[in-house]
């Protein structure tokens, strides 16, 4: 039987009024401002800049050069100059104070997002926070209660779940191509050694410093929420347990034994961390979701992306045709021969991709996810629509980073998840499958 301190499912900070279905205020322009301008900060700009009705009015790093070399890229490309905010850990409480905002968007290391997040949202802002949006769970809770407090959105700025292949998979799962969805996978496995143990890309080694002081899987989402799309997790299913387990911490050690100088600083570190993170997790419809989570050992990126059901079923990241996924469905499949998926990602081709697909190919990072994530949130915003991606999704989607180290530390116990809709996970309702809309 589950056990732990997730036990409970009802909220420890009920809040007054649940935001699940609940449309953005519409605005028509929506103004913008970014926390964090470091490697991610600073090259989402532009995207955030681009989609009609945008428009980026203050940027902030705690290092005030960062936010000078932001507003000068902006002014280059033309837009009007944000104001710049910098140079004190709490310069972004000036930028929240002073400037009036319709979106915060959040690049930081991932201690501060909790922080970060709740100030914007109490600032008036809705919020897209970078992944994780909180890194505990009674943070998690908070953010759901002060969005339920101040009626604006946070959301986990997710852009994998805008990937061609996810969104592909989450309508055909929808259309019943692989009959009834009985389990999937998803993770995050990147070799990020070379970064990691890189002085001069994460300020100050923050990501690698992670791996020195928590044994938990830190970034999982970037498979478990194009899942969780698919499988309706919190529009009709609900994601009940969580059990995890971890390898040795030794691939880390092993590369810094190998290539980094005696005097290099990593030497000061030990990593307790395990390479590989497994958890698996029940829903409430009998399905299972495995992720994995694995940064430091050598392999090519994966996120894995997988969905079987009762007639069939998906695997990703594997060298078939276009769409680099295979596809074996019934009743056409039946002779043990894999087929390339490209066929299926043609039928269930997300609007997102008809219309904005080439633009955001041209427009920025990560072959075009990021830019869709971004057009998509300034339109739903100017339209006033109910967001793709909600907080109780977020929440959800980041509940495993905690929770992961709880169940490894308790032997791979079996823990409840929170559910942090509070029971409003039962009426099926449309995500990310969303209706195709004209940006105004
Ligand atoms: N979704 C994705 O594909 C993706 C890709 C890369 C990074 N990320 C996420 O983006 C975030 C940032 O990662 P990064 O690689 O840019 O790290 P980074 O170290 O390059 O940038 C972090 C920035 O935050 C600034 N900062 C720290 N404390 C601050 C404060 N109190 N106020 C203002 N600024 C502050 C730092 O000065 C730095 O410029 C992380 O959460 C990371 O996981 C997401």
């Amino acid at each position: 039987a589950p056990t732990g301190p997730a036990l409970d499912p009802a909220s420890p900070i009920p809040g007054p009024a649940s935001m699940v279905g609940v449309p953005y205020a519409q605005r028509d322009t929506v103004r913008i401002g970014i926390i964090g301008l470091g490697n991610r900060g600073a090259s989402m700009a532009s995207g955030w800049a681009a989609p009609p009705g945008a428009r980026i009015d203050a940027v902030c790093d705690i290092r005030a050069d960062r936010a000078t070399k932001v507003a000068d890229a902006m002014e280059e490309e033309g837009h009007d100059r944000p104001r710049e905010f910098g140079g004190e850990d709490t310069s972004f409480q000036d930028m929240l104070d002073e400037v009036e905002l319709d979106l915060v968007y959040i690049a930081t290391p991932w201690e501060f997002h909790y922080a970060h997040g709740k100030a914007s949202l109490l600032a008036g802002a809705n919020v897209a926070v970078e992944l994780p949006i909180a890194t505990e769970v009674d943070e998690m809770w908070d953010l759901v209660a002060t969005v339920e407090k101040t009626q604006n959105h946070l959301f986990l700025a997710e852009n994998c779940c805008y990937g061609r292949n996810e969104l592909a998979m989450a309508r055909a799962s929808h259309a019943g191509l692989f009959g009834d969805v009985t389990r999937g996978a998803g993770a995050y496995l990147h070799d990020l050694r070379g970064l990691m143990f890189d002085e001069n890309y994460y300020t100050d080694h923050w990501r690698r410093t992670w791996h020195t002081t928590h044994n938990r899987s830190f970034y999982a989402m970037h498979g478990l929420g194009p899942i969780a799309n698919a499988m309706d997790i919190n529009r009709g299913d609900r994601i009940t347990t969580i059990r995890a387990t971890a390898t040795a911490p030794r691939a880390l050690a092993d590369y810094r034994e190998r290539f980094m100088p005696k005097d290099h600083p990593s030497w000061a570190d030990t990593y307790v961390k395990g390479d590989l993170i497994t958890c698996l997790h029940d829903t409430d419809k009998g399905r299972v979701i495995r992720t994995e989570h694995d940064v430091s050992s050598p392999r090519p990126y994966s996120r894995i992306n997988s969905l079987a059901g009762t007639r069939g079923l998906m695997e990703d990241y594997v060298p078939v045709g276009d769409s680099g996924a295979r596809v074996y469905v019934e009743p056409d499949h039946a002779d043990d021969v894999w087929r390339s998926f490209d066929a299926f990602r043609d039928e269930f081709d997300h609007w997102l991709w008809q219309d904005v697909g080439e633009d955001a190919e041209n427009n920025g990072g990560h072959g075009g996810i990021d830019y869709l994530m971004q057009w998509r949130t300034v339109q739903a915003i100017r339209l006033g629509l109910v967001p793709d991606i909600d907080v109780y999704d977020s929440a959800t989607w980041c509940a495993p980073v905690p929770l992961s180290e709880e169940s490894i530390d308790q032997g791979g116990a079996v823990l409840t998840m929170p559910d942090f809709t509070r029971g409003k996970w039962t009426t099926l309702r449309q995500g990310i499958d969303s209706e195709r809309k004209e940006m105004p």
